[in-house]
């Protein structure tokens, strides 16, 4: 794992651990037997580490940290570097990050290719950097670069790694023949200074008030998180005499490691990556399927949505054709997508430039026939069936054969929108968060007919764009709003039991969601919830008003409708569940008007308030919305248990440190989530949602701790067992 080669005085120790030679077990062993051999070795001047491939090592090897410990410790591994009598030099490319960059901190010479990059990720993972890269880095790049880089793991480009001091030299070119000459300019012992043990922290003299500004920032930005505060507190300890700081940032770490959080953070590490990979059958999975190349695109609505949706095609550098009837309509939309970008260049994350290069890629239209050559199309209009399909069967008339065609849906059924087309095959969900340019979830839905080269291709835009995209099937609501209508639902119930609005969203706050349901619903416009209401009574035969209390034998909570018939729309007409200050405006305050409501809501309809707890908040909401991922699991809309997971992370603010509900069910016990499902389906058994699911309880009740991997597998045994 490290090949150990001379270039005539030089001792090359190359890591060797494929794909970002992570620092696991043989590569810590590897490292420190080459420094000991190179010691030995009279011939040997000085020593070069470096990555083999693509990469300087990118950290420990993470998937090492829930087994049992083997081998040197990095600390130990890196104590051994720094103590060399030759001078050692890491020669970095790629990623040099975490543990990766503690051991070109114990180096004594740092040089790098232009385009690698440096950070301490473990923050990320819930950790601190523990192999003294926390005592190190304030002492090459000071106490305030030190905090900002370790709290947000930010990646660090090597000019600027360099102006910080992290860096000695870039290079261009061949980085093992320019370390070689650098190693020949070097003298033959290692100066005092270069062994950062013997050198200060930078920036002593402004440490409390530099620590009080980080901490501020971190309270505010990452509030709920552990990590960031255990950081601080470790770089502030690199004030003190080395062994000291070093004792203090082993005991902060200590604590981390042992922490639920950093556990449920590293599975959402894994569950990021396994919910990128997809299978949907022999024939159809990731590995069998290509997809095809998009390099032009159209869009059909030019809303929020659509307006979203195009900005964050434009600035992955796809041209877009935006296709609107109305004239006001487009223009508004146009509009709007500046807006949007200016926005970003506004806030630095674009310049004038790069935008005017996104907006010549646009192309506003307002006929269909525009996009007959394009090679994928995202319909984005209203949420009607009877829209969606005539504007399908249009489609599959005006564009080229191979043109794949994508709705923007976020609960219809897929395969009703692609019986509308002659290319069922080529038909897809792609539905985007709102704001669509901001929000990093993509949930790709496939519908029965749907081939593997098509969501191999949506699969790989949603890489293109940047976007974390998961894979479900078709049905109604499909992962993300099957389960959000329960914890929305709940909501509405315990506001109609005995909550107001911003007691229950103080509690789920308090749980790690940034905003409750009730800002949310606020934010999102409960025009947006009332339509919805509407159209599914619609296509069901039912009617829902003010005076509905239940719904085909279901309870049903009509205090939105009653807000929106009072034209309290949310944040855009300044009053929803909560008061504004005008319209638009972002701070919400309690609104004694709302309480009135409520409380008249329920005395008509002879609801006996009562006080209920934080426990029942929280249980309501996650408990039911986790009961609705399981039935995900056990009807396969969800192929596993991250995609869950990472759908309420990326799509509804889920607190990472919490994992995910699917993880976070796990982390509680099945056995216990199932026992409150279970009182919960007999406290309301005017709710059918509360029935449990079968896959819950085989697992709960099996007596057995059956670990996530093996959920799916128990669903599809449950499923030929039934
Ligand atoms: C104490 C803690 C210490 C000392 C640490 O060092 S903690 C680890 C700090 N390092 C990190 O957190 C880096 C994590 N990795 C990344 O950010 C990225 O992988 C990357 C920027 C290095 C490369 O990104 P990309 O090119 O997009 O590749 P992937 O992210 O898809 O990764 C490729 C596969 O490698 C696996 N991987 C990556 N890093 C690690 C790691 N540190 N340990 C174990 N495995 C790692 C990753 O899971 C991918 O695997 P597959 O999904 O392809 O099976």
């Amino acid at each position: 794992m490290v090949d150990y080669r001379t270039v005539k005085s030089v001792a090359v120790l190359e890591v060797n651990n494929p794909p970002v030679n992570a620092l696991s077990y043989n590569v810590r062993q590897g490292l420190q037997d080459g420094i000991e051999r190179a010691n030995k070795d009279k011939e040997i001047k000085s020593i070069i580490i470096i990555g083999k491939g693509r990469t300087y090592p990118a950290g420990a090897d993470i998937s090492e940290f829930s087994k049992p410990h083997k081998g040197p410790n990095l600390i130990e591994v890196g104590l051994g570097i720094e103590s060399s009598r030759k001078p050692v030099i890491s020669a970095i490319h790629g990623t040099c990050l975490g543990g990766g960059l503690e051991i070109a901190l114990f180096s004594h010479y740092r040089i790098a290719l232009e385009s690698a990059k440096v950070g301490f990720p473990e923050v990320a993972l819930g950790l601190l950097p523990g192999a003294h890269g926390t005592q190190r880095l304030p002492r090459v790049a000071g106490m305030a670069f030190a905090m900002e880089i370790i709290t947000s793991g930010r990646h660090v480009s090597a000019r600027e790694a360099l102006q910080h001091g992290i860096l000695d030299k870039l290079v261009k070119g061949n980085l093992l023949s320019e370390s070689l000459d650098f190693a020949a300019s070097l003298p033959f012992s290692v100066p005092h200074n270069r062994r950062l043990r013997n050198v200060p922290a930078k920036g002593a003299e402004n440490a409390d008030r530099i620590f009080e500004v980080a901490l501020n920032k971190v309270k505010q930005k990452q509030n709920g998180f552990i990590a960031p505060i255990n950081c601080l507190k470790a770089v502030k300890a690199a004030l003190l005499p080395y062994e000291e700081g070093a004792k203090i940032e082993r005991e902060l770490f200590m604590e981390l490691l042992t922490s639920g959080q950093a556990k449920a953070q590293q599975y959402v590490f894994f569950a990021e990556r396994a919910a990128t990979r997809w299978y949907v059958s022999n024939e159809k999975n990731q590995k069998k399927c290509s997809a095809v190349p998009v390099k032009t695109t159209g869009v059909i609505g030019a809303g929020t949505m659509g307006s979203g949706i195009v900005v964050t095609l434009l600035r992955a550098g796809l041209p877009v054709i935006l296709v609107e009837q109305d004239s006001q309509n487009l223009e508004r939309g146009v509009n709007m997508i500046k807006g949007i970008l200016q926005g970003s260049v506004n806030l630095k994350r674009m310049t004038s430039q790069q935008m005017n290069k996104c907006l010549q890629q646009l192309t506003p239209a307002q006929s269909l026939d525009s996009l007959h050559n394009v090679d994928l199309v995202i319909e984005a209009v209203f949420e009607n069936l009877k829209l969606k399909e005539e504007i399908f069967g249009k489609l599959d008339e005006i564009c080229k054969q191979q043109t794949i065609l994508c709705s923007n849906t976020s609960t219809l059924d897929i395969d009703k929108i692609a019986r509308a087309t002659k290319r069922p095959d080529k038909v897809i969900g792609t539905h985007f968060f709102a704001p669509a340019f901001v929000m990093p979830l993509l949930e790709n839905v496939y519908g029965t007919k749907t081939s593997g080269e098509t969501i191999a291709t949506v699969m790989n835009l949603g890489k293109t764009i940047r976007k974390i995209p998961v894979l479900v099937k078709t049905c109604h609501g499909f992962v993300a709003n099957r389960m959000l209508a329960r914890y929305q639902t709940e909501a509405s119930f315990l506001l109609e039991e005995g909550c107001l609005p911003h007691e229950y969203d103080q509690v789920m706050e308090e749980f790690g969601f940034p905003m409750g349901a009730f800002k949310v619903g606020d934010l999102s416009g409960l025009d947006i919830g009332y339509r919805i209401r509407q159209e599914l009574a619609k296509a069901n035969g039912y009617t829902v008003t003010t005076d509905t209390r239940y719904i085909q034998g279901e309870r049903f909570s009509s205090l939105a409708d009653k807000l929106y018939e009072l034209g309290r729309l949310g944040r855009k007409t300044g009053k929803g569940w909560y008061k504004y200050d005008r319209p638009g405006a972002k701070e919400a305050f309690v609104d004694p008007d709302v309480t009135d409501i409520i409380l008249k809501h329920c005395k008509d309809a002879g609801i006996i308030r009562r006080k209920i707890s934080t426990q029942e908040i929280v249980e309501r909401s996650m408990y039911s919305s986790i009961n609705e991922g399981f039935r995900c699991l056990e009807d396969g809309v969800a192929s596993k248990p991250e995609d869950i997971d990472v759908i309420w992370l990326h799509g509804f603010g889920f607190p990472r440190y919490r994992g995910g509900p699917m993880y976070y069910a796990s982390t509680i016990g099945l056995a216990e989530v199932y026992d409150r499902i279970c009182y919960y389906h007999k406290t309301f058994p005017e709710s059918s949602y509360w029935v449990p699911s079968d896959l819950l309880r085989k697992l709960a009740t099996s007596g057995r701790n059956i670990p996530m991997s093996d959920w799916s597998t128990a669903a599809t045994v449950n499923k030929s067992r039934l």
